[in-house]
């Protein structure tokens, strides 16, 4: 048996023809969308992910504006640019891409940003308006993997799942969505001080591995038929080659696998879009009430 596809590529094409759709409704109201991007210092991933969301942006109709700055910008150099964007009619939502260099203090720039504007949902009342249940902006990656079950029609409702990562942009929060009502899994969260990890896996029906360990899910330890999904990236320095978290033999025992690349990064990409054109739309139902 090979595992099915859960297929980000495609699924976020067809999400980007809904949206583009959505964003010429905006325009024919004279509401043009623009997404900002603040990149920081020269790391080659970040900037392929950063040019990859304005690629995206022209495709759906959405304005690109692009701050970049020297890995060696200060505290106050970042900051500077945030507030710029904060007060920028032009751009509706932005995105602080992440890592930012050693040295800056990440959450001060994630707290200075309009949480109005925050297109990643990682603004820390955002954050929080997830915990509380209330409508705010999703982080992208999270949402993209509910997307990419859901579309493929795979059963989230009661299902067991591990996660594996603490990180901000994916572990942290991916529980807060599967738990929800509306999903209603059952999530256990895996970390290095987990101590037995392949227990935890075993016992999975879904698997996020978004531990950015290369290859750390093996076949070993997925329960036949289980939905897997692979957020990690590893870059090889050298050849700039990717690996994931799962091994590629996770294929012959798994029922789903998102491939990667291919997976949860383009579906990363369009829930980034779709923040964008909800935000726009918020703000257009606001006005009209106003
Ligand atoms: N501000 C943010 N920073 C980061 C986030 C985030 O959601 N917000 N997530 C990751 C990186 N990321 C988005 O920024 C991201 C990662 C991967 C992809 C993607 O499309 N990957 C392609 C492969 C591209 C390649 O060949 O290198 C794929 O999976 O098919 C998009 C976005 C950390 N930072």
């Amino acid at each position: 048996m090979t595992a099915q596809i859960l297929d980000g590529k495609a699924t976020a094409a067809a999400i980007k023809t809904e949206l583009a759709a959505r964003v010429e409704a905006l325009r024919a109201r004279g509401i043009q969308p623009g997404l900002g991007t603040l990149l920081v210092g020269d790391d080659v991933g970040s900037q392929k992910y950063v040019a990859g969301k304005h690629r995206d942006c022209a495709q759906v109709g959405i304005a690109s504006i692009q701050r970049e700055l020297p890995g060696t910008a200060s505290q106050e150099d970042i900051e500077a640019v945030v507030r710029e964007l904060n007060e920028d009619p032009a751009c509706t939502g932005y995105i602080v891409q992440l890592p930012l260099p050693r040295g800056i203090d990440t959450n001060r720039v994630l707290e200075l940003m309009d949480p109005a504007k925050d297109a990643d949902g990682l603004h820390p009342t955002n954050l929080g308006r997830l915990v509380l249940n209330e409508r705010a902006p999703l982080p992208c990656t999270p949402n993209g993997i509910v997307e990419l079950l859901r579309r493929h029609k795979v059963e989230i409702d009661g299902a067991d799942v591990a996660v594996v990562g603490r990180g901000i942009t994916v572990g942290r929060s991916i529980g807060l969505l599967l738990t929800r009502r509306s999903e209603n899994a059952t999530v256990t969260l895996c970390h290095t001080g987990t101590r037995d990890l392949g227990e935890h896996l075993r016992r999975a029906d879904i698997v996020v591995a978004a531990a950015g360990a290369a290859h750390l899910v093996r076949p070993e330890h997925i329960k036949p038929g289980a939905a897997v999904l692979d957020v990690g990236v590893s870059r090889d320095p050298v050849t700039g080659k990717i690996a994931g978290d799962v091994h590629p033999d996770v294929a012959q025992v798994a029922g789903w696998l998102s491939p990667n690349p291919g997976g949860v990064g383009p579906m990363t990409r369009a829930m980034l879009l779709a923040n964008v054109v909800e935000a726009a739309e918020r703000a257009a139902g606001a006005d009209r009430v106003g």
